[in-house]
């Protein structure tokens, strides 16, 4: 099995980078849905082209590349200790090459592995079938989305919705409720899997196993092939919209499975999955191990236009205000923007994630930070033989985690402007009308896209938090996004959350 390594490299490969195809045209049919114009046209349209640039320049999709889960099929005999050595070592490769983040990170230390090997990653799970050949397929999840997932137990009560019992309506209760309470912090628009029963585990795993369905499959069992129906309908009359920027496209896929239960449990698990939803399979000549097919890729491989981005932002110029932003920022400027302006930013910014805030909040900045831009931003990051650092992949990662921290370092510190996705909270808005300041959201998964828009990294702190974590300076051109939360108290989070709880209100009647 020789090939074993080399095929499972290009798995890797290939499923950071290219979308599969059923993915493509879930996203082509959200696109047709949203009007020209609006800010939900322009994310799904820098999410297109992001999606082309990924594929083009063979770099991550997104730069969060997830906890990578391989789900193997092999026949009888074959060698499983052989085969795991080399998913190790064609993980490694993929790491060095720029293709995954070194995103394995010791739970108690906090230190970062380097080469995505560490315990308990990657997930690999074997099961032996009584076919000739392997069927290997490989998920990558970020942790976005995963931290979007959510169990319930029925009976119970929720929010918006009311009592949900043991029965259909309250397992459809509890699925409605996944896609509000997500908002579009799993970078909406997304794809869920749903596990009904099992104990807690096995429930959850069910549910990511459903993630592996054809977008466009039918559910043999016909009351959750019309569970899925109507659930992929009503989540997307919402309002929730691309990165919860209101819209018309909140879910692309729903697929339920159901598993028997013990008499006293009654599970409901939902795993999110961002748009950005990468998951490919081989099959492999066991013998050789070579790729004889690759899975997921039948039906049309839709292709975005490039230029869409630019095309929809003139559409709707005349609605939306373009400020340009440059480093060092002052009260005025900031106070001068409100919900819903497109801010360009060129110059200086710098990433500051979940380590480096809460660093700050003990100990001094590396460099001067008033006036300056945070991006919230784990990127992927090469190093060449000169021992210059190249970006090879940079969206924004969400920045709720960082709502106990962020106020009060923006005031420590003077920073004017945090860029990161899925929006902030109460304390970090009264921060923001208190202190002068503003947070823009950038489109969430955009990393080839963002990646662009950096013409140089002009230095690092911090690198003992690991690659994601350091502080990385960064010299940007017409680097793009969007005023959610502003100087004066307007929330576009807040008002999405509130309008959705009331859409969500109205599915509260029995259905089934
Ligand atoms: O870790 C990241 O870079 C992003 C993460 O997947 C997120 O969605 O917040
Ligand atoms: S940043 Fe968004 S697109 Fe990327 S892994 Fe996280 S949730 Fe998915």
């Amino acid at each position: 099995m020789s090939d074993f390594q080399k095929s499972m490299y290009e798995l890797i490969v290939e499923t950071s980078t290219n979308l599969p195809h059923d993915v493509r045209r879930q996203i082509e049919r959200a696109k047709q849905k949203e009007n020209a114009g609006t800010t939900a046209a322009l994310s799904l349209a820098t999410i297109t082209k992001n999606i082309g640039m990924a594929d083009e320049h063979v770099l991550p999709i997104c730069q969060d590349t997830g906890m990578l889960t391989f789900e193997i099929k092999v026949p009888v005999g074959a060698n499983q200790i052989k085969m795991k050595r080399d998913i190790h070592e064609a993980v490694k490769q993929a790491t060095k090459d720029g293709k995954l983040r070194p995103n394995s990170v010791d739970s108690l230390t906090g230190e970062n592995s380097g080469d995505n090997i560490g315990e308990g990653t990657p997930i690999i799970h074997f099961e032996q079938w009584e076919k000739d050949e392997i069927d290997a397929r490989l998920i990558m999840k970020g942790g976005g989305c995963e931290n979007k997932n959510i169990q319930y137990s029925l009976p119970a009560e929720i929010e918006g919705l009311g009592r949900a019992g043991r029965d259909l309506d309250g397992i459809r209760k509890c699925i409605l409720h996944s896609v509000y309470q997500a908002q579009g912090q799993g970078c909406s628009a997304g794809f869920i899997g749903v596990g009904i029963g099992g104990d807690r585990i096995s429930s959850y795993a069910l549910a990511k196993e459903q993630l592996f369905r054809e977008t466009d499959d039918v559910n043999p069992n016909e009351k959750l092939a019309d569970l899925e129906a109507y659930i992929l309908d009503k989540a997307n009359t919402l309002g929730i919209g691309t990165m919860g920027f209101g819209g018309e496209a909140t879910l692309l896929g729903c697929k339920i499975g159901a598993g028997n239960r013990l008499p006293a449990s009654f599970f409901v698990s939902v795993a999110y999955n961002c748009w950005a939803f990468r998951r490919l399979g081989v099959k492999l000549d066991p013998k050789t191990g070579a790729i004889s097919e690759w899975l997921y890729k039948n039906g049309e491989k839709v292709t975005f236009p490039e230029d869409e981005v630019a095309a929809t932002a003139e559409e709707g110029a005349n609605e939306t205000r373009e400020v340009v932003l440059e480093a060092p920022i002052t009260e005025e400027q900031i106070r001068e923007l409100r919900v819903g302006d497109v801010a360009v930013i060129n110059g200086m910014m710098h990433t500051g994630r979940d380590a480096i805030h809460h660093h700050l909040m003990e100990n001094e900045a590396p460099i001067d930070l008033n006036g300056q831009v945070i991006y919230h931003c784990g990127p992927v990051m090469l190093k060449d033989s000169d021992g210059q650092w190249h970006v090879k992949a940079a969206g924004p990662t969400t920045s709720i985690r960082e709502e106990p921290y962020q106020g009060d370092i923006m005031k420590k510190f003077g920073i004017r402007a945090v860029i990161g996705k899925g929006g902030m909270g109460p304390k970090t808005l009264k921060a923001l009308e208190e202190h002068g300041g503003v947070y823009l959201n950038a489109i969430g998964g955009a990393a080839q896209y963002y990646a662009d828009c950096i013409k140089g990294v002009e230095g690092v702190d911090l690198m003992e938090f690991g690659i994601p974590e350091a502080m990385w300076h960064l010299r940007v051109e017409g680097f793009r996004a969007i005023v959610t939360m502003d100087s004066h108290g307007n929330s576009l989070h807040k008002d999405v959350q509130l309008s959705s709880l009331e859409r969500l209100a109205k599915h509260k009647e029995k259905v089934y």
